[in-house]
């Protein structure tokens, strides 16, 4: 058996993990290991549909987000790899009972100085020909939204914090966190039972993250709610046209690099929740019925519409479907878990704050209260919640 010393120990090797790694070696920190059971980026992160957007109801999700706008737009510069990152821009349009929320959360967004603003119905029939827009009462567009890659993120995060000396191991599952007389969390046993021991252990590891922290006495409410993906071929490429969240439709639709849409659920009313370790990857009849109807609803013309193909991921929701950031109850052990279907746009934010807080305990990220994301927030009730939601959208923005 060995045992290893680290000062910063990273459970999981997906998207968040390594925008973790990252931001703690550009802040000069790289005694850093992190661990992942299988390959990097192979959990959920290659499921994320990879919407960029800041259009939340609550301000440290917002301003989080337009920190990643500016790391994705310029992830050429910082890590000579684009992320896929495509700014075709992003659009929210709602239907008459939505248009208070939607007023509010612009004017919120622009108070904290993101670009975004409210469109009329001419020009989103410009930024998306042959959309049918009557059910729509109002749009805000965000220019330097789109699109990006979260497995092309995540690996590009991963490559820059190795060059920077951040340790990476695959194939490395931790059995157990180790804990010290005091119940401080020391370190990680791994399946074969190597140690590492680390200062600060954080744990990245999504839906897998309650089987690793409730044995340590940190119970965390994650759970896999089932996210189902279904690929439209529209009968001829769709051009470039911005992300849009539908929400009198309560679907989301992006376009593919090859001009297929790919359509996403928005319709948390009846959530679903899976095993992340067996699940069925394909979307049901019922779901693909109901993004037939929603789609052929929406783009009426499409000239020989059929579906390509369908998969399923899964988002790691805690009660409020917001994540969980900070220092658990248990000294030596933190948390960045509980994403929600936040997380490809935030991560660059949620590496940047992990960093911060481990490292200094406070953070320079602009109007972002870390307190938001604490996990007592659940026993307090007092959950982070849009202060303008929309009706029927759950908590997803
Ligand atoms: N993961 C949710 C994708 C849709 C959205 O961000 O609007």
């Amino acid at each position: 058996m060995t045992s290893t010393t680290t000062r910063f120990l990273i459970v999981g090797g997906g998207l968040e993990g390594l925008a973790i790694a990252w931001s703690l070696a550009d802040q000069g920190e790289t005694d850093v290991l992190v661990v992942e059971r299988d390959t990097l980026c192979s959990g959920m992160t290659g499921k994320s549909s990879g919407v960029v957007r800041c259009h939340y109801g609550n301000p440290s999700l917002a301003a989080m987000s337009w920190y990643g706008v500016d790391i994705f737009t310029r992830a050429t510069e910082l890590f000579g790899d684009d992320m896929a990152f495509q700014q075709c821009g992003y659009v929210v349009g709602v239907g008459e009972n939505n248009v208070a929320p939607l007023h509010a959360n612009v004017e919120m967004m622009q108070g904290l100085g993101i670009d975004v603003s409210m469109i009329g119905h001419e020009t989103m029939a410009e930024l998306w020909p042959g959309l049918h827009l009557e059910d729509f009462a109002a749009f805000a567009y965000e220019p330097l939204g789109g699109r990006g890659e979260a497995y092309m993120a995540g690996m590009a995060f991963g490559a820059a914090a190795r060059k920077l000396g951040v340790k990476v191991r695959q194939s490395t599952t931790v059995t157990k966190l180790l804990q010290g007389a005091d119940g401080r969390v020391v370190g990680a046993e791994l399946a074969g039972g190597d140690t590492i021991h680390a200062d600060t252990v954080i744990v990245a590891a999504g839906p897998w993250t309650p089987a690793l922290t409730e044995p340590v006495g940190v119970p965390v409410d994650v759970r896999a709610q089932r996210a189902q993906l279904v690929l439209i071929d529209q009968g001829e490429p769709t051009p470039v046209v911005p992300v849009l969240s539908d929400l009198a439709g309560l679907s989301y639709v992006c376009r593919e690099p090859n001009g297929e849409l790919l359509v996403g659920n928005s319709d948390h009313a009846a959530p679903q929740y899976i095993d992340p370790d067996n699940y069925i990857n394909r979307a049901d009849e019922s779901t693909i019925d109901k993004i037939i109807m929603k789609m052929g609803h929406r783009l009426p013309d499409m000239p020989d519409p059929r579906i390509t193909s369908s998969y399923v991921g899964a988002y790691d929701v805690t009660p409020d479907y917001n994540p969980i950031i900070g220092p658990s109850p248990v000294d030596g052990l933190f948390l960045a878990t509980g994403f929600s279907g936040h997380g490809f746009k935030i991560s660059p934010a949620v590496g940047k704050l992990v960093a911060d807080l481990v490292l200094t305990g406070d953070t320079t990220l602009k109007n972002v209260d870390p307190r938001d994301f604490r996990y007592s927030r659940f026993a307090e009730g007092d959950l982070l919640l849009s202060l303008n939601p929309y009706v029927g959208a759950g908590e997803m923005r």
